[in-house]
Formats: structure tokens, C-alpha cells, sequence
């Protein structure tokens, strides 16, 4: 199970003061259990991870074998909360080099539907061209332009190069229950559906199939994703008192840090396969907490390589920032540094350590570096790079999120800024409805 330590932010802020969030993190805890807070509508991943039954993940897997036999290839098509928890995952067991792997055990995962780049479509739809490749439409909404166009262009790809027939078997739809146009498609169509529920909104569902059936046809334990969140839902209960609630104390410790002027928090890992639990967090807390002119901003690194970029502003830029790492204690193989004669590059010193010990001393130098150049640290500890582990720590980050929003007074629940750049596109492509608003953007171009 992972673990937190706040103990580098005591030079910058009070631990009394932390401690004195108890009765307010009471009060969010109890908001969030008895439905009573902003956003009420949305609390459908509260206790999600030890509600899934047994017969969800047949299906689930069911499904992805589905997809695992028929498909050398499986597109993921999303956006936000609808690929970022399946492509964190995915990316922190995957091999960092599966891509480029020619004995394949699973299929390569790919994603789309995330980003408008034309290139970027066409360069996809030229690599899935002698492809057997099958897709995951994820959708909540079942409406969102970025994910609906490159369905479009996946939909009628598969269809002509693997036959009508094999397209039902190898294209799968998460969405609504009953509206938006992915479900309507789906169901014309015959594909194999996945709901996700009314009440677990799009950044929260990475529990869900949207996460879940991604992750299961990338060949990891879907079992062992949910029990991890599971045992972090008990670690993190409303019961358990705030000391020992990792949540309570990270929502607690981080809108302290808030108040004394920290309003960037960068999640740091030092293990490159953490980069996209880093995007997944960043829309968590982006989306939940950055409203009514409010909100801590949410940035990441990925050091050591960042430490070559980003590295002098955060030792010694403005001082308006603190940083949570997420350390991985147990690394998954062996390799240590070789001796060499000439001793060309001085490394010999470090002949025979393992490369991981050189990384955590890079990480702890840094650490040291970092407090002493006046940034506040905290740091999460996952014993090593596991499906029960990463499902721990996702809840872990959700529930805190929930927590640090109703401390933060505003609806960690909605996103009413997304709106408004859909809303000028809309205008300015002259979609039919939208007449007023292009008329209003063009007068203004
Ligand atoms: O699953 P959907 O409805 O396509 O939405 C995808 C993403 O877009 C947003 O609604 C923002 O536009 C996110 O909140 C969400 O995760």
C-alpha cells in the first residue's frame, strides 16, 4: 500500500495547522458520505471500487478477449477522463519499449480521439492501413467533437478493411446508457456496450469500463487494479482518523500550503513511466478545483530529465510553488553500472551499484536541493510499480481530490469552463444551431 510524508513541508507551514484541518476534513468526508455537498450528482465513485462484482470483470474480460484474439492493434479513442486513466495504467506497467517489440503477448494499444491534429490522424490511419485493428470508443457524453471525428475516421476504416461483420465484433462502445451519438451508433451498429454510470463523472471513471476494459485488453489484472482501490477506500474511509488518513492529510497539507501563497503543486516521479499518471492527475485536479477564480494549479515533471529543464526554475525561480513526488521504493528489474578500464567519463565510483540507487540519490539530492532552495515537499511512496498498487493510488489521489475541493469551498464536481472553448469552435465552423454565436465571433475577428 502506498504511503504519504509531509514531513518537508514543516519549514514552510505549521503541522498544528495541519492537524486543525481534522474537523473541516470531518465535515468534506461526511459531505461527500451522506451526498450533502456541491455536486451531490457525482459521487458515484465514492464507493466504487468495492462495489464491483465479480460477474462487471467477467464481462470486462470477456470482452478484451474479444479484442485480444482478433487484433494485433486496439485504438483507444477518448478524451480527458474518457484515456487518461486507462493510458496512466497502461503506461505505468507497460514495457517502455512494447512499441518496438517484435514477439508481441498483447495488443499494441494506441490512442486516439484526444487532439484535433490532422497529421496526427492521418499518420494513424496510414499505420493502421495492413493492421488487424479493432476500437474502444470511450465517450461519456457520446458527444465530444474531438473523440466523435476520429471514431468517424476509425469506424469506416475498420469497416472496409476487416469487413462489416468483424468491425461489430472488434469495436466496442463505452458511453451513456441511453444518450449521445455513441450510444445511438452502438446500437444500430450491434457493438458490444459498456455504461458508464449517470452519477461518476468523466475524471472520475477510471474505475469504470472507460478504464477498465483498455487496461484488461492491454493484457494487465484488472482484479488486483480494483482490490488495491478497494483496500485505499478502507485506508482513506471517513472512519479513519485524520492522522492516518493519507487523503485527509495530502487534501489537508496541500490547501494549507494554498493558503500560504504555494499555488502550483508539481507532482514529480523520477521513473518515466509515470508521466501519464502525472496527465491523469493533472486533469483530476485541473478540472475539480480550478473554478471560481480558485484553485491550486496543477503542473508535473518528469525527473531526472526535467531537472535539465525545468530544474532551475523550480530550485530557484518564483516562489509560489511545492512539490508532491510520487517515489517508486522497489524497481521491477536488475541493472548495474559496469566497471570500465579506462574510466573515462570518472563513473567508476558507481561501478557495481544498481542504476536504481544512483536514481535515488538523485531523487533524495533533489529533495534536499529542492526544500532548501524554499520549495515544500511531500512525497508518495508506492512500495513498487503494481496493479494493486497503482489502483490504490488512484483512489488515493480521487478521494482527496473530493476532500481538498470541499476545502477549497468550491464543485470539485464540474467543469463549466470547458464550455466555453466548444462553444466559440462551434461558432466559428457555423454548426446549425449556433447561428447567433457566429455571427457575434465573426464581428469580433
Ligand atoms: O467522455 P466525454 O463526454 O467525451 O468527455 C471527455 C472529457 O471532456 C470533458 O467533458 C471536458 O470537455 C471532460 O470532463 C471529460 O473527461
Amino acid at each position: 500500500m502506498i504511503s504519504l510524508n509531509i514531513e518537508k513541508t514543516f519549514g514552510f507551514i505549521f503541522k498544528e495547522k495541519v492537524s486543525a484541518y481534522e474537523s473541516e476534513v470531518k465535515a468534506a468526508q461526511r459531505m461527500l458520505e451522506d451526498g450533502t455537498g456541491k455536486g451531490n450528482d457525482f459521487l458515484g465513485w465514492l464507493h466504487l471500487p468495492s462495489s464491483i462484482g465479480k460477474e462487471h470483470l467477467a464481462d470486462l474480460k470477456a470482452t478484451a478477449k474479444v479484442l485480444r484474439e482478433n487484433c494485433e492493434v486496439v485504438v483507444v479513442a477518448g478524451i480527458g477522463g474518457s484515456y487518461l486513466g486507462a493510458r496512466a495504467v497502461i503506461e505505468a506497467l507497460s514495457n517502455s519499449f512494447v512499441w518496438l517489440q517484435e514477439k508481441k503477448e498483447n495488443p499494441v494499444i494506441i490512442y486516439a480521439g484526444h487532439n484535433i491534429s490532422e497529421d496526427y490522424l492521418y499518420e494513424l490511419t496510414e499505420y493502421l492501413k495492413d493492421k488487424k485493428f479493432g476500437v474502444i470508443n470511450i465517450s461519456k457524453s457520446g458527444t465530444t467533437t474531438e473523440t466523435a471525428l476520429a471514431f468517424r475516421l476509425l469506424k469506416k476504416q475498420c469497416e472496409d478493411q476487416r469487413g462489416k461483420e468483424t468491425a461489430k465484433k472488434v469495436i466496442v462502445a463505452v458511453t451513456d446508457a441511453k444518450k449521445g451519438a455513441a450510444r445511438v451508433t452502438a446500437d444500430k451498429e450491434g457493438y458490444k456496450t459498456f455504461v458508464i454510470p449517470d452519477n461518476v463523472g468523466g475524471r472520475f471513471s477510471v474505475l469504470t469500463p472507460v478504464g477498465l476494459l483498455p487496461i484488461a485488453v492491454a493484457g494487465f489484472d484488472i482484479e488486483q487494479l480494483v482490490a488495491g482501490a478497494a483496500d485505499m477506500e478502507k485506508a482513506c474511509g471517513a472512519d479513519v482518523p485524520f492522522a492516518e488518513n493519507p487523503a485527509a492529510v495530502y487534501a489537508a497539507t496541500r490547501n494549507e500550503l494554498y493558503k500560504n501563497g504555494k499555488k502550483i503543486e508539481i507532482l514529480v516521479n523520477f521513473c518515466p513511466k509515470l508521466h501519464y499518471v502525472s496527465e491523469w492527475w493533472k486533469q483530476l485536479y485541473g478540472e475539480s478545483e480550478g473554478k471560481e477564480n480558485k484553485g491550486i494549479f496543477p503542473a508535473s515533471v518528469d525527473f531526472s530529465t526535467d531537472l535539465h529543464s525545468m530544474g532551475q526554475w523550480i530550485q530557484e525561480g518564483e516562489r509560489s510553488i511545492f512539490e508532491t513526488v510520487i517515489s517508486v521504493d522497489k524497481v521491477n528489474h536488475k541493472l548495474a553500472v559496469p566497471s570500465d578500464e579506462a574510466n573515462l567519463d570518472g563513473l567508476n565510483f558507481l561501478a557495481g551499484k544498481r542504476v536504481d540507487e544512483v536514481n535515488k540519490m538523485a531523487e533524495l539530492g533533489t529533495q534536499l536541493a529542492h526544500v532548501d532552495g524554499g520549495v515544500p515537499n511531500m512525497r508518495i511512496v508506492l512500495p513498487e510499480l503494481s496493479e494493486y498498487n497503482i489502483g490504490g493510488l488512484l483512489y488515493f489521489f480521487e478521494k482527496a481530490c473530493g476532500i481538498s475541493g470541499y476545502l477549497l469551498g468550491v464543485n470539485p464536481f464540474n467543469q463549466p469552463g470547458v464550455e466555453a472553448y466548444k462553444k466559440n469552435m462551434f461558432a466559428l465552423l457555423n454548426k446549425p444551431g449556433y447561428e447567433e454565436e457566429s455571427k457575434a465571433i465573426q464581428a469580433r475577428l
